[in-house]
Order: structure tokens, then sequence, then C-alpha cells
């Protein structure tokens, strides 16, 4: 099948990979130049794991190419998905530039009958609003083409994202009419293990229901943040807790991780926006406000950790602070709304300085944090390096804040002999606290009995 993907972020570079791989002929369209001059060069703009070698592969098989015009992609399709970002709005809807923008461009050029697939994450109603988009478009060129619409929702997690485009839990597909349901079984059903896995259904119910799983999986992680907390209170461990919840098979293992807050460029966002439609469709959004907020405060839980260690922010002044992990989760080079960034921006208020590792993210952090505390401030104060002793060396107290297989399971004598203060600051619970205690080392981590 013939394929144009709007947007080369993290949806569209794998949807087009992995329809590629399928046999379909994609062509890939961004509007910064400078992403597809590199992706036409070879070089795969984000970290994803098996990404770089499936797009070389089908490349090379001339089945994937990347380009800034819409004209040539519009016209190549028979189905144009729509992968653009949705970033959230001051008040924390949905910012649908992007979209509609996107949409446009595509009305202006389309020439022939079409499916148009979104993507994106978007609020309920979007696809209606795309439809009168490229209406409007095609009534202003005094043409008649049809079109439909589909809303299909996205479900990839970054680190994982080839895998779980090419074996997907589900499929979701919201029609606007039925027209197109053939091209789309088509599309899908080579990535299916059961025809069940393909959920057809109406648009905003498939709009919505990307935002209740997103809010779904962050108040799971809410009510864990919010649950250590009580043990750490009570005197009992999180992690035995998780076990005995995680067997009853009504809950289930996933998603159950305590730790410094969930990050990254979609829960954040997802919730803020969901609040946003809720409130402004008169459903009060109680629990989706009580998620956000356990958020926003366990993203400075382990500063306030380290203060009361230190017995006050002030006597943080001029400690080294060793930082293991930058992006919002391993296995991604992807610092948006990481919650490593709250941290280090309450340290550089605190006058610390810090040395921090990362195996992937350390270019994307570097140009996050000068963006953020200027040139100067980062040069003097921040350290960035991929080895995990250089971080240590000189360093006061060590922090965990991402769980890379990397810093899984460090020499603890190393670094008892490495810190000065020797304390380690577990943000996401990966390490025994017996083990790092028995080599001589402070242990704090989240809702732990040490
Ligand atoms: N990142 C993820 O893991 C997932 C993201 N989503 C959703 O998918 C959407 C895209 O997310 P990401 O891939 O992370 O976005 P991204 O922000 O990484 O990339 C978006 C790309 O679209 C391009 N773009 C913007 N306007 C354009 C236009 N008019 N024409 C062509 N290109 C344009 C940008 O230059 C950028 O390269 C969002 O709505 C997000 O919520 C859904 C599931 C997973
Ligand atoms: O809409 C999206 O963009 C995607 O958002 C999330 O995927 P992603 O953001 O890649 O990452 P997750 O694995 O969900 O992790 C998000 C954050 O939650 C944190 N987390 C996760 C799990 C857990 O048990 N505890 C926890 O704190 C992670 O450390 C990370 O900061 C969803 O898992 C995907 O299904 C969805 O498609």
């Amino acid at each position: 099948m013939k394929i144009s993907i709007i947007g080369t972020g993290y949806v569209g570079l794998v949807t087009a990979a992995c329809l590629a791989e399928a046999g379909n002929m994609v062509i890939c369209v961004d509007v910064d130049e400078q992403k597809i001059a590199l992706l036409n060069r070879g070089r795969v703009t984000i970290h994803e794991p098996g990404l770089p070698q499936l797009i070389a592969r089908n490349r090379r098989a001339g089945r994937l190419a990347f380009m800034t015009g819409y004209e040539e992609a519009v016209q190549h399709a028979e189905v144009i998905f729509l992968a653009v970002g949705t970033p959230s709005e001051e008040d924390g809807s949905a910012d649908l530039t992007h979209v509609l923008g996107a949409a446009r461009l595509v009305g202006r050029h389309l020439r022939h009958p079409a499916v148009v697939v979104n993507k994106s994450t978007v609020p309920v109603g979007t696809a209606a609003r795309v439809r009168a988009v490229i209406a409007e478009e095609l009534a202003a060129r005094r043409v008649d083409i049809a079109f439909s619409i589909v809303s299909n929702p996205e479900f990839l997690r970054e680190g994982s994202a080839v895998n779980d485009f090419m074996h997907p839990d589900r499929v979701v597909l919201g029609y606007d009419d039925t027209e197109s349901a053939g091209i789309m079984r088509e599309l899908y059903i080579p990535f299916l293990r059961q025809r069940e896995q393909l959920i057809e259904i109406d648009t905003h119910s498939a709009e919505l229901s990307k935002y209740a799983a997103n809010v779904m999986l962050a108040t799971r992680i809410s009510l864990m943040n919010e649950l250590a907390c009580v043990a750490e209170a009570v005197g009992a461990d999180i992690e035995a807790v998780r076990r005995c919840v995680a067997a009853d098979p009504r809950i289930g293992p996933l998603f159950l991780q305590a730790g410094i807050g969930y990050g990254g460029s979609c829960l954040p966002k997802d919730v803020k926006a969901l609040i946003r439609t809720a409130t402004q469709s008169g459903c009060a959004p109680h629990l989706l406000k009580a998620t956000d907020a356990v958020n926003e405060k366990q993203k400075s839980l382990l500063f306030r950790k380290i203060c009361n260690h230190y017995g006050g922010p002030r006597r943080l002044e001029g400690k080294t602070i060793a930082l293991w992990g930058l992006s919002f989760k391993p296995n991604t080079g992807d610092m948006r709304e990481a919650p490593s960034l709250a941290l280090i921006e309450q340290l550089l208020g605190s006058w610390c300085r810090i040395r921090a590792c990362d195996p992937v993210a350390c270019d994307e952090a570097a140009r996050v944090l000068r963006k953020a505390h200027g040139a100067v401030k980062f040069a003097e104060r921040v350290h960035l390096t991929r080895d995990p002793w250089e971080a240590v060396e000189g360093a006061d107290a060590l922090v965990l804040a991402t769980e890379w297989k990397e810093f899984r399971a460090p020499d603890f004598s190393r670094l008892a002999a490495g810190l000065n203060d020797k304390v380690v600051f577990d943000g996401r619970n990966l390490y025994d606290p017996q083990t790092v205690q028995a080599a001589g080392l402070r242990y704090y981590g989240i809702g732990r009995k040490a």
C-alpha cells in the first residue's frame, strides 16, 4: 500500500519504519529541514532500540523515503497518517496547531481520494475538526475529492516502540464513515495475532480511549507513590507491598513501581489535557487532579530527602551530587518532563554542583539545561558524562534517577570508597537496601524500610 506519514517524531518514525517493513511504500514528511537532512544521511534523530536498523533496511529496499515537501507525499499516498506533536497549552489543554496545520497542508495538496488517519493524541472532536479543515481547503480549490478520517491512537512506549508497534496489544480504529474500514484492516491485520485485537469504534470513543489509557497508567503510578509515602510513615516497605498486590490477577504486576514521579512527553501532558476536557465538559475531574498533584509533589521528594539528610537546604551549598540517569526512563534519550530535570533545578537552587551520567541522554540534557539555566551556570556547575564512575569522582552523595541497566549492579564497595558522605538516594528502588548498607553506605529509597 502507498502511505505517507506527516511528522518524524517518535510515533511518525516508528510507524513509518514498521509499515515499510510490512511491505508498504512509505514517505515521511517533516517541516524540520534539519531532521529530514539527517534522516536522509542515514542518521536517526532519536534513540530507539532497533529503529536505525529498520529504517536503514527499508531505505535500502526503496520502501521508505524522507522529505520536507507535502506535494509529492500527499500525491503518493492512499493513506496519510498525521503523527505530529500535540504539546500542552499554558492551561494544560492540547495544542492542536500542528495537527490542524498538517491537515490543512494535506487538504491543499490532495488530488485523489485518500484516507487521512490521525495518530496524534488529540481531544475528542478533533477528527471532525481535521475533516472540516481538509474540506475547507478542497472547497477553496473548488474541487470535490472523497476522503475519510480515521482516528487511530497510538499506544507504543518509548524504549520498546518498535516491538510495541510490531506486536500491539490492540489497534484502535475510530471511523467517521465505514468506507475506510477495508483499507485500514488490510494495513493492520498483518501485525495482529488475532482479529479480536482490532477494536473498531466511533472517532469520539477512539480519541477518548487514548487519554483513558494514559491517565489510568498515570493514576496507578501516583497511587503507588502515595502508598509509598504511607509505607514510609508507618514502617512498611512499598516493594513488599507491591509484590503482594501485584499477585492479584485483577491488579497485575505492571506500572506499580513507586519512584520520583512519571515523566515523558505524554503521561504528564495527557493527564493535564483530560483535566481540561473534563472541566470544560462539566465533569469534575477530582481523581485526575489528584494524580497530577501527587506527581508534582513526587518530583521534589528526593530533594526533600537530601535536604533532611544534610539538615536543611542551606547545608547543601557546595556539595557535589553524582546523578545516575537523566532521561525520563531507560532506553530513550528523551528528556521531555524528565523528573531528573526537576531535581537538578532544586539542587542548583541550593548551590550544589552536579556530576551526572546517562548512557544516551547527555547531549539532549546539555541542550535543555543550557537553555533553562544559561550556558555559564551550566558550564560551572554541571558536568555530564557517559561513565558512571567519572560522575562519582569527587562527589559527596549519589542519586539514582533513572533505572538504566548500566546502573543495576554497581560495585558498592567502590561507591563507598568514592563518595565523601557515603550516602545513596535511590529514586527508583533499584537497589537492595541491605546490600547497599552492608557496603558502609547510608541508603534512602522511596517508601522503603531501610
Ligand atoms: N512519543 C511517544 O512515545 C508517543 C506519542 N504519542 C502522541 O503522538 C504525537 C506525536 O508525538 P511524538 O512522536 O513524540 O512527537 P515529536 O514532538 O517527537 O515529533 C513531532 C514531529 O512533527 C513535526 N511537525 C510538526 N508540525 C508539522 C507539520 N505541519 N508537518 C510536518 N511535520 C510537522 C515536528 O517537526 C516533529 O518532528 C503526540 O500527539 C503524542 O502525544 C502517542 C504515543 C506514543
Ligand atoms: O502516549 C504516549 O506517549 C505513551 O505514554 C506512555 O509511554 P512512555 O511515555 O514511553 O513511558 P512509560 O513507560 O509509560 O513511562 C512513563 C513514566 O512513568 C514512570 N513509571 C512507569 C512505570 C511505573 O511503574 N512507575 C513509573 O514511575 C517512568 O519512569 C516514566 O517516567 C505509555 O506507557 C504508552 O502506552 C503511551 O503510548
